[in-house]
């Protein structure tokens, strides 16, 4: 772990620990943002016990009123007794801490640390429990979604299952530094949006958000697409023109398809990230910027990297806070509700009275594995809203690439009784399996015609069977 040496007069923990996780350790990855991102309060100290860092959690819990940093030292300020046990004693602790607010912080423990049988200082780490029953007051809100939340754009985003709850929270958090994010996540899993969402919840929200799709700009011209150029930088440059780089100043600007960028640009790019200093094509002039980046891409990046076609530095540039979105497939508990936000935000847009989707139709949807993810989900929603005139969309509305799954896979589960064995133990006879399928369409769909469609004969042959078997009169 880094240790870095805080402490300039005057300056609150919480500008002093902003300040500590923006800085990055050189082969990219900021190891202070694991401990930011766990949900105990840190602290670290040196072989003198002077605090080196401490996480937001531990923030939160010992110091609310952002008591200067400055010369801070366990020994001497008044701190818990496990913490200064362990540097004392050299030894690891444990127990229980009730801090000035009432909190109970349980599973507390300290380790020293020794490098080379050198004692270079202790860990601490801070679990939490239960309030103090006499405190009524809400101090903290700590321990992920139980307690915290979703806020502002992030609650905005539908998804009730845990995987993408924690992204999103994750996403929440890092858009309060301004460490670059890469998100990644296959086609369509919502990765504009989040980076979006970053945008509007960070201090930046009041300046621009610039989206460049680095996969749609012919490399010819990306150059000056991103950084802009001077008139007459090459033939077709009649006036000058401003880069995204310089739209974004101040704000954000989101590099969507990251992993379609060439060599030669992505060379330019990083100089950008490390210097924050660039020149327009064309032009000698070198321009500042103040630019949060946040990238995307559902392309293999590490793979990428291995057979050389991305360098390797930019990656962990890139990657500081890596975000992966879950497709669809791995979230299925949220079609309902995605559908139902579709269907209210749909029907709104084209003026239409709202649809419901039939507990058939939502369970072939639940069924089927969605390569195109969210944006396929919504397409597929938007296509039934305009063409049908129904209220109900039952299962035969839906596309047959998804009817089919849902019948493949209903007839194959054991409630529906599909037999291979009649009565008697005996192999069923074709007539028998005949009967039995038609009998579980007609009461399944609840008329010829869905049968039918489902079973794809027309709805006089299962009008015509349904009479042969004597399922009806
Ligand atoms: N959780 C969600 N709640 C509501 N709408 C969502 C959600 N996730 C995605 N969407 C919607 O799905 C569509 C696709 O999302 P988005 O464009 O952000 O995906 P993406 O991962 O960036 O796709 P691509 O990689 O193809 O650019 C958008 O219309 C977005 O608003």
């Amino acid at each position: 772990m880094k240790i870095i040496e805080i402490g300039t007069k005057g300056e609150t923990n919480r500008g002093l620990q902003k300040k500590y996780n923006e800085q990055q350790i050189p082969h990219g990855l900021d190891y202070s943002l694991l401990f930011e991102y766990c949900d105990q309060g840190i602290c670290v100290t040196d072989e003198f016990g002077n605090i080196k860092y401490i996480n937001d959690h531990y923030y939160r819990l010992f110091y609310p009123k952002g008591v200067p940093m400055e010369k801070k030292n366990i020994l001497k300020d008044n701190h818990d007794k496990i913490i200064v046990n362990a540097f004392r004693d050299r030894k690891s602790t444990q127990g229980t801490l009730v801090n000035q607010a009432g909190l109970i912080i349980s599973e507390v423990q300290a380790w020293p640390m020794f490098s080379k049988n050198q004692f270079k200082g202790v860990v601490a780490s801070y679990g939490i429990r239960e309030r103090d029953a006499n405190r009524s007051t809400k101090i903290y809100e700590l321990k992920g979604n139980e307690i915290m939340g979703l806020k502002g754009p992030f609650k905005e985003i539908i998804g009730e299952s845990e995987n993408i709850k924690k992204v999103l929270l994750m996403a929440q958090r890092a858009s309060q530094i301004t460490s670059t994010v890469l998100i990644r996540g296959e086609s369509g899993t919502g990765k504009g949006l989040v980076a979006e969402a970053i945008h509007k919840y960070s201090q930046r929200k009041d300046q621009p958000f610039v989206v460049v799709n680095c996969g749609a700009i012919p490399s010819t011209l990306l150059e000056s697409e991103l950084f802009g150029h001077e008139q007459g930088a090459f033939t077709g440059a009649i006036r000058k023109k401003i880069g995204k780089f310089e739209l974004a100043q101040g704000g954000t600007i989101f590099l969507d398809e990251i992993g379609d960028l060439p060599l030669e640009m992505q060379v330019k790019l990083l100089r950008v990230i490390q210097e924050k200093r660039f020149e327009r094509v064309g032009g000698n002039e070198t321009l500042e910027v103040d630019v949060r980046i946040i990238s995307a891409t559902n392309k293999d990046l590490e793979k990428m990297v291995k057979e050389g076609d991305f360098r390797e530095d930019f990656y962990y540039r890139l990657n500081v806070i890596p975000l992966c979105l879950p497709s669809l497939r791995e979230r299925m508990e949220d079609i309902s509700r995605l559908t139902k936000h579709f269907v209210c935000k749909i029907s709104q847009e084209m003026g239409k009275s709202p649809v419901e989707f039939s507990r058939e139709a939502l369970e072939a949807m639940s069924q089927y594995h969605w390569p195109g993810n969210i944006r396929e989900l919504e397409n597929l929603i938007e296509r039934i809203i305009a063409l049908s005139s129904k209220e109900i969309v039952e299962i035969y509305d839906l596309p047959d690439y998804i009817s089919n799954i849902y019948e493949f896979v209903s007839s194959e589960s054991p409630e529906t009784g599909l037999i291979n064995m009649n009565n008697k133990g005996c192999i069923a006879t074709l007539e028998e399996y005949e009967k039995e399928i038609i009998e579980s369409a007609i009461n399944k769909f609840g008329s010829f015609n869905a049968a039918g469609k489902a079973l794809g004969i027309t709805h006089k042959t299962v009008a015509f069977k349904a009479r042969k078997y004597k399922i009806i009169d």
